[in-house]
């Protein structure tokens, strides 16, 4: 095997509001089946990359209880595996991961350890499909140094919360800033990158180096590949396909019901394109009773459909009662819904209970409900 791949999955964002008061953002729940980290998992097994460690930390717990077998993504071999480090206090260390290249500082051993050359660092909150191989021979194509996946986004899109690359007409990237506050560039970063394993090594042992002086370096971007950007080569490989980051309700709302058209259901599970993978529950198929009516939406088993459902996601074992209506919403598992209920714009956290007769709305925006279920209050 040539590369190891790294899964930063550790970060947390406010944007996200109470959706990540329960979960990681890798472990949000993405196209009625799948957790957002499965989506790097995949690209990854599917690259025929078999050794992967994920770095998480924020909120961890649910994401560690997903990651807990290896086998749903096939990294359970003798020459690799799937590994999720947490922060762990040592003699020489007492801090949690202080950034993402802190994270991967502690654990370098794991990188020290590797044979393969080179190494692809990647997040756990992207939404995407990716042939990493052919990243690998654009990279040697290019004798680069570090390659950055980008994309170039909408112009109608706010960009000001990702990594602008301005690259020249060999895609050599020349001019990188994290998060502007205003641009003219439309390319960002997809905070993918490639580089060889020994080099990354010793970018970092450099960095560890002047944390001693007292300085504070611990973020991949701003004390890598920005820092480094007149020094290494560092070139830009453009993703032409679906690529989402789940970073606010509004992007996490989005990206789901993005699942409900059909040219991204194409994309992601039609014709030959590799499946992505996911821990599989062994709940019944999803049971449409007489009188329920269901239009362009994605149910996931062991749900129970009474009333009527229109351009909504339902995960796993949600119950609808009679006469209710969920109208452009996402419920996440485990809910039930009492009858005559009215559901439009939300996003239902999971393990709750909506009484009968309620009315929810998401009136400006999308509005996040979350109603506890007395039988999860210990
Ligand atoms: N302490 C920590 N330990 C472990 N994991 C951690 C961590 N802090 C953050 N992470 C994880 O690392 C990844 C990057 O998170 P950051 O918060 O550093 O940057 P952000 O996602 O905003 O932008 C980044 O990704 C966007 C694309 O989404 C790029 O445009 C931009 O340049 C780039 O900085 C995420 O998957 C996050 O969960």
């Amino acid at each position: 095997m040539k590369t190891v791949g790294i899964i930063l999955a550790g970060g947390n964002s406010y944007r996200m509001e109470k959706l990540t008061e329960k979960r990681a953002i890798a472990a949000m729940p993405i196209a009625g089946s799948y957790r957002c980290i499965d989506f790097a998992l995949s690209n990854m097994t599917n690259s025929h990359i078999t050794k992967v460690a994920v770095l998480a930390q924020y909120n961890a717990r649910s994401l560690n209880e997903h990651l807990s077998s290896s086998k749903w993504w096939n990294f359970g071999r003798k020459q690799g595996g799937l590994y999720v480090f947490n922060p762990t206090i040592t003699m020489d260390n007492s801090y949690w991961y202080r950034g993402t290249a802190d994270a991967i500082y502690q654990n370098l051993d794991f990188l020290k350890r590797c044979h393969e050359p080179y190494v692809i660092i990647c997040g756990g909150d992207c939404v995407y499909q990716m042939d990493f191989g052919k990243l690998l021979d654009y990279h040697i194509e290019k004798n680069a140094d570090i390659t950055v996946v980008v994309k170039d986004m909408p112009l109608s899109e706010d960009v000001s919360r990702y990594g602008i690359v301005r690259m020249d007409e060999k895609s050599q990237i020349y001019d990188f800033e994290e998060k502007p506050m205003v641009t003219q560039g439309h390319t960002v970063s997809t905070g993918i990158y490639l580089m060889r394993r020994r080099m990354l090594i010793s970018m970092l042992e450099q960095l560890a180096l002047e944390q001693l002086a007292l300085e504070q370096r611990h973020d991949l971007v701003n004390d890598i590949l920005i820092r480094y950007k007149n020094m290494k080569k560092i070139y830009g490989y453009k993703l032409e396909s679906y690529w989402s980051n789940i970073a606010s309700v509004e992007s996490y709302y989005k990206t789901n019901m993005d699942f409900l058209k059909p040219e991204i259901q194409e994309e992601f599970f039609s014709g030959d394109n590799p499946a992505i993978y996911s821990k599989v529950d062994d709940y019944p198929p999803a049971k449409y009773n007489t009188g329920s009516m269901v239009r362009n939406s994605l149910i996931s088993s062991g749900c129970i459909i009474n009333g009527q459902v229109e351009n909504s996601i339902l995960y796993k074992k949600v119950f609808v009662g009679s006469n209710c209506v969920i109208r452009n919403s996402i419920i996440l598992n485990d809910v039930y819904i009492g009858d005559n209920t009215h559901i439009e714009n939300c996003i239902v956290e999971s393990r709750g209970t909506l009484k009968a007769n309620s009315y929810y709305s998401g009136e400006d925006g999308i509005r996040v409900v979350c109603e506890k279920n007395e039988r999860y209050m210990i």
